[in-house]
């Protein structure tokens, strides 16, 4: 059966390299998703990696086809023989750490010194508890009947539906910098793996273009969604199709367990996402900026807006920044010494923005309290992120996506739709974008078009459906249930845990309008997807995340932090002037100091909060420099 599985594994690569050969198959410029699904290239070292990955998937596929459900069961979830792989790929991997070397690497390896591997780069993501295929290993979960469950743009076209009807009017004072903010944190935690071939793509083709119907060439590399010809917004169109391209998955030593996503960045929170694995410095240690002060992968990467671009760029500048201060101490230090402690300040700097600015904001104090975000460096526990976050709950924010942000070119606002932002970055002035972000607020109350009809749209008729990419991704990812991942969180804080027989037990946590919405589609509500968790009414007092969302992202970001040896609250090599410019830099003083705004607010996670004078800000900063000799 192994050797089938390889024989069918490189087959499949094969085709794929084929597939992606015939220009047919890609998104051509011009087209409003070119770029959406963007792939990276498998590089050479990779490759070995991605086939034996391929084979286990393929093994166990046959293996649930031979001998069903129950019996694969058993085995991935190590009933039958504990650490099982496939003889073809056996020996563990050498990397030798130097224990007394002070800086990070820079894919994320020898942060734990017992296991080097943990939360690097190319990792794979980890389910908390088995996933829910209806074969076990790969094929889309199925109601408690064994029905499909309820047809992907329907319902989210439905839901979006019902709370434009019952929309209550919220508005919120959280501002857009908050949403951006957070966003680059998770491109630092999670990279996205889109299904790859030897040359890297602006996405593989699904539907044909403009979307009327499905492409006849059918691939591993697409897996379009339908739509139905009655749909209120893409009926009209003609748009019947939807581009959906599947995730690659990780497991590169062929274990017999459920194989979880490929995360092409390191897990820590280490800017990894602005240094990249080639980072690439001048020979004084200064980083090559692109636009806004981004590095060229970010500034590279698609689906993007240029506020994200912006906001990496203020880290990619306080690099800079820093290698210039550092330059002009008396005592001189080599190159290398240079950029790694400035690289460190400013990993240090945007921790302490995360740890101590967002999360509290995000979460309130009983929560904040409650997660136990105090906990000390734990080099037993493994740093990955949860496959569970990844493709459900951690999407909420996407919720809060606008119609419309403000753009302030010299100090003019103007509205702008929202996707414009996604394309000709280059038209945008960074400053402008800036400060229209912060004074832009979030979505709430119902779901924006920008959000589900026209998402990354260039005309401003054409785009796909945001919720639509991250329910396909919820159920392609095999995730249990709502109400199972309930359970299994209640269980672990050691809460009560109360079982739903009835759509009306579901009214804890949705409205009345809701759960009756969630009636007409699923059978049971022991069916219900765990993405619509990110509609969930309940919260922890002061919390902005509903309360399931909040409590998966409370132990995704306890345990990034936990397993992170280098931690800036612990981090023991860094010295008395980085511990004093971590504590003296925040957003306000990135802002003054790389932005040219007049005025710069105090609490840039709201809207029409106080503003301080940029000058007085610099003046401030600059009687700091004496620290950047003391890093
Ligand atoms: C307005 C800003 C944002 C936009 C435009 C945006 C857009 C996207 C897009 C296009 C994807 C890829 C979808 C896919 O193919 O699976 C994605 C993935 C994701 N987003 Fe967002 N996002 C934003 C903010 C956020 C925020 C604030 C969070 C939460 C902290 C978040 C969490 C995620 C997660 C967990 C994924 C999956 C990880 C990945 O595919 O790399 N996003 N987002
Ligand atoms: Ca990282």
């Amino acid at each position: 059966m192994e050797q089938e599985a390889l024989e069918r594994a490189v087959a499949e690569m094969e085709n794929n390299e084929v597939f992606a050969m015939n220009p047919d198959n890609l998104m051509r410029a011009g087209e409003f998703d070119d770029g959406f699904f963007q792939t990276k290239a498998i590089k050479g070292f990779e490759e070995l990696g991605v086939r034996r990955t391929l084979t286990t998937q393929k093994f166990l596929q046959s293996l649930a086809q031979k001998y069903g459900v129950c019996e694969t069961k058993n085995l991935l979830e190590g009933r039958c023989y504990s650490n099982a792989t496939l003889p073809c790929c056996k020996g563990t991997e050498q990397i030798k750490c130097d224990r007394s070397y002070p800086f990070r690497s820079y894919d994320g390896s020898c942060n734990n010194l017992k296991h080097p591997t943990w939360g690097r780069r190319g990792n794979p993501l980890k389910y908390p508890i088995a996933p829910c295929y209806s074969d076990s290993v790969s094929k889309p979960a199925r109601s408690k009947s064994g029905k499909p469950l309820p047809r992907n743009r329907v319902l989210i076209s439905d839901v979006a539906k019902v709370l434009d009807d019952t929309r209550s009017g919220l508005t919120s004072k959280m501002s857009m910098s908050t949403v951006f903010f957070s966003e680059m944190v998770n491109g630092d935690m999670i990279g996205r793996a889109t299904k790859r071939t030897r040359k890297p793509s602006n996405g593989y083709r699904g539907c044909v273009a403009g979307g009327s119907d499905r492409s006849s060439n059918v691939s591993p590399l697409t897996n379009p969604l339908r739509v139905q010809p009655d749909d209120r917004y893409f009926g009209p169109l003609g748009v019947r199709c939807l581009n959906f391209n599947p995730q690659e998955k990780a497991n590169d030593r062929c274990e017999l367990k459920y194989a979880a996503d490929r995360n092409l960045e390191s897990s820590y929170l280490d800017l990894s996402i602005l240094y990249t694995d080639e980072p690439q410095y001048d020979d004084q240690g200064k980083l090559k900026l692109f636009q806004c002060g981004a590095s060229e992968a970010i500034a590279e990467s698609e689906p993007i807006s240029v506020h994200k671009i912006a906001i990496s760029g203020l880290f990619g500048k306080l690099h800079n920044y820093c290698v210039d201060r550092v330059g002009s101490c008396p005592k001189s230090s080599d190159r290398h010494s240079v950029r790694e402690r400035c690289r460190a300040l400013v990993i240090g700097v945007y921790q302490k923005i995360i740890y101590e600015q967002l999360l509290p904001f995000l979460f309130g104090k009983e929560l904040y309290e409650r997660c136990g975000l105090n906990c000390e460096y734990n080099p037993h526990v493994e740093s990955a992120v949860s496959q569970v976050y990844k493709s459900g709950p951690g999407r909420f924010q996407h919720i809060w996506i606008p119609d419309q942000m403000m753009y302030k070119p010299g100090g003019q606002s103007q509205w702008l739709p929202f996707n414009v932002f996604f394309h000709d970055h280059e038209q945008f002035e960074c400053t402008a974008a800036l400060a229209g972000l912060v004074e832009s607020p979030i979505q709430v109350g119902r779901l924006s078009d920008a959000y589900v009809n026209i998402f990354y749209t260039e005309d401003g008729v054409h785009g796909t459906c945001l919720p639509c990419i991250d329910l396909g991704r919820n159920r392609e990812a095999g995730l249990c249930p709502l109400v199972t991942l309930k359970h299994y969180i209640e269980q672990l804080i050691g809460e009560e845990s109360k079982c739903y027989n009835t759509f009306e037990d579901l009214r804890d946590m949705f409205s009345p309008e809701f759960t009756d919405l969630l009636k007409q589609y699923y059978e049971s509500p022991s069916d219900v997807d765990v993405l619509l968790s990110i509609l969930e009414n309940r919260r922890y007092p002061g919390a902005k995340l509903p309360k399931l969302v909040s409590q998966v992202t409370c132990l995704e970001f306890k345990r990034l932090k936990c397993t992170d040896r280098l931690f800036y609250t612990w981090n023991p090599y860094l010295g008395e002037g980085a511990r004093h410019l971590i504590k003296a830099l925040d957003f306000t003083a990135l802002f003054a100091l790389f932005t040219d705004m007049p005025d710069v607010p105090l609490e840039p996670f709201i809207v029409d909060g106080p503003r301080v004078a940029t000058s007085d800000v610099r003046s401030y900063v600059k009687s700091l420099d004496y620290l950047f000799c003391h890093l």
